[in-house]
């Protein structure tokens, strides 16, 4: 293996126990990590000696001999491969055990002063805690095993009775990125929701690694609560790559987000200026607590009370979101179920008729790189409705034109039915 930085970094990328961590720590670890060789017989680490560092395998075997002395001592010797790593976890300041190499071998190893790299504030960023971003707090999850990940609803989070869908989208592309190497980014995801998850309870994602190529993988992610599998997600990531280019997709000619009102801005000019709303209606829906959403929103016209199956409307995340492109394409995936589905009931909208609307399921392709904190135009529309579910159609466009996703999206449409006073999700 030629070790220039980015081969180095793809290597450390393929190691379970790095691959939580953000993508710059990766790139740190890549700087500063030295090279050992051994030949057959030399040893590796002593029992008692102290431990300098983290070592991780590059090439070759060494065996592991359990320590002298203690209940320990009867167990088997076992084997390191490739990818496999030790001198790091334990309490101790000395090796627990000895390590002898057993064909020519060749260690990675991040000395003992770079351990603070091991150990990054969030899945995000190694330095900080997300205060600034609420929807970097919402991708936050917590590492329980490899493979194995913790999210959680928040109190300030959009959740509509149940879990919100671009929530599980968002949770599971992350759990799914922090299982491959950093290197390669996510190019198209297909999601299902099967059951409404509980916003009370806390969610478990199972990655499956389904496939390391040496351009491509593929995990599969399952959602739980209970036990009972809510949502799955199937990802595809590649590796960077010069290709063929063409865009064919035009952005509509739309007025500046500048020059448009955001959600909470015309929420309140309904309840201040809207003379069709009565005045205990305003002051109703004044005391009702709400919270803006983490995404800006700026409409770009009214189409719902035109009836039009389309829409238009630039958004972006609230607040500075970590410079890592697996979190930008989280919080795009995240958005993107926001205000989507809703649109294929804009030609059925009629005075007090309430319609149901809950994302069936949502497929995204990634074409280009994407700046979540900045202005992005979201153009959906929907071709269909029929036989209760309502079809949409999305392209997100970036300032300078550039296509930068293309969604799709089922979604179940009905009239709305009258509900007990606490519906609970039925886990
Ligand atoms: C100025 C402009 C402002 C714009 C403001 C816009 C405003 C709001 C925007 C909100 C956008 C919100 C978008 C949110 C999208 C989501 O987050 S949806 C959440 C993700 N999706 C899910 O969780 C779906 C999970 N899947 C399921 O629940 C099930 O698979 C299924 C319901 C799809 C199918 O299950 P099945 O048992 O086979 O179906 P049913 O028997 O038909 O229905 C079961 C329960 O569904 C509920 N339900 C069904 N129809 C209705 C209805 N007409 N009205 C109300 N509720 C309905 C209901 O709980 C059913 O259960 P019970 O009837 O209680 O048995």
């Amino acid at each position: 293996m030629g070790r220039d930085r980015e081969d180095v970094t793809e290597f450390l990328g393929q190691v379970p126990l790095l691959q939580c961590l953000p993508g710059s720590s990766i790139r740190r670890i890549a700087e500063v990590v030295q090279v050992r060789s051994y030949e057959p017989g030399d040893y590796v680490a002593r029992e008692g000696e102290p431990v300098d560092g983290l070592y991780i395998i590059l090439d070759g075997q060494a065996e592991v001999s359990a320590p002298a002395n203690t209940e320990e001592a009867n167990r088997p010797d076992y084997v390191l491969n490739k990818y496999d790593y030790f001198g790091y976890g334990s309490n101790s300041s000395v090796h627990q055990v000895t390590v002898v190499a057993l064909s020519k071998l060749t260690c990675f190893i991040l000395p003992n002063q770079y351990a603070h790299l091991l150990q990054p504030k969030t899945i995000w960023n190694p330095e900080e805690t997300p205060k600034h971003s609420l929807l970097e707090q919402i991708l936050h999850l917590e590492p329980l095993e490899v493979d194995i990940f913790r999210g959680f609803t928040l109190p300030e989070a959009p959740t509509f009775r149940h879990v919100f869908g671009g929530q599980f989208i968002g949770q599971a592309l992350a759990a799914a990125s922090k299982t491959v190497d950093c290197l390669k980014m996510v190019h198209s995801l297909h999601a299902v929701f099967l059951v409404a998850g509980d916003i009370d309870i806390p969610i478990i994602y199972q990655v499956h690694r389904a496939r390391d190529g040496s351009n491509f993988a593929t995990r599969k992610v399952e959602a739980k609560q209970k036990g009972l599998v809510l949502f799955t997600l199937i990802a595809s990531f590649q590796k960077e790559e010069v290709g063929f280019e063409h865009q064919a997709a035009i952005m509509p000619d739309v007025p500046p987000p500048e020059q448009l009102l955001n959600l909470e801005e015309l929420r309140e000019r309904r309840l201040t200026d809207d003379p069709r709303f009565p005045p205990q209606y305003r002051s109703l829906a004044a005391n009702k607590k709400f919270t803006p959403w983490p995404i800006e929103i700026r409409l770009c016209e009214d189409s719902a009370s035109q009836h039009k199956p389309s829409l238009n409307y630039w958004f972006r995340a609230r607040g500075k979101l970590s410079d890592d492109q697996a979190l930008h394409r989280c919080v795009v995936a995240y958005a993107s179920d926001l205000l989507y589905s809703p649109v294929s009931r804009h030609p059925h909208l009629a005075k007090s008729l309430e319609i149901h609307v809950l994302s069936l399921n949502h497929s995204i392709w990634f074409h280009k790189p994407v700046n979540a904190d900045e202005w992005l135009l979201y153009v959906i529309e929907s071709p269909s409705a029929h036989g209760g579910r309502g079809f949409v159609t999305g392209r997100m466009f970036n300032r300078q034109g550039e296509l930068i996703m293309s969604l799709t999206q089922e979604a179940l449409i009905r009239r709305e039915k009258p509900r007990g006073r606490n519906p609970r999700p039925k886990l």
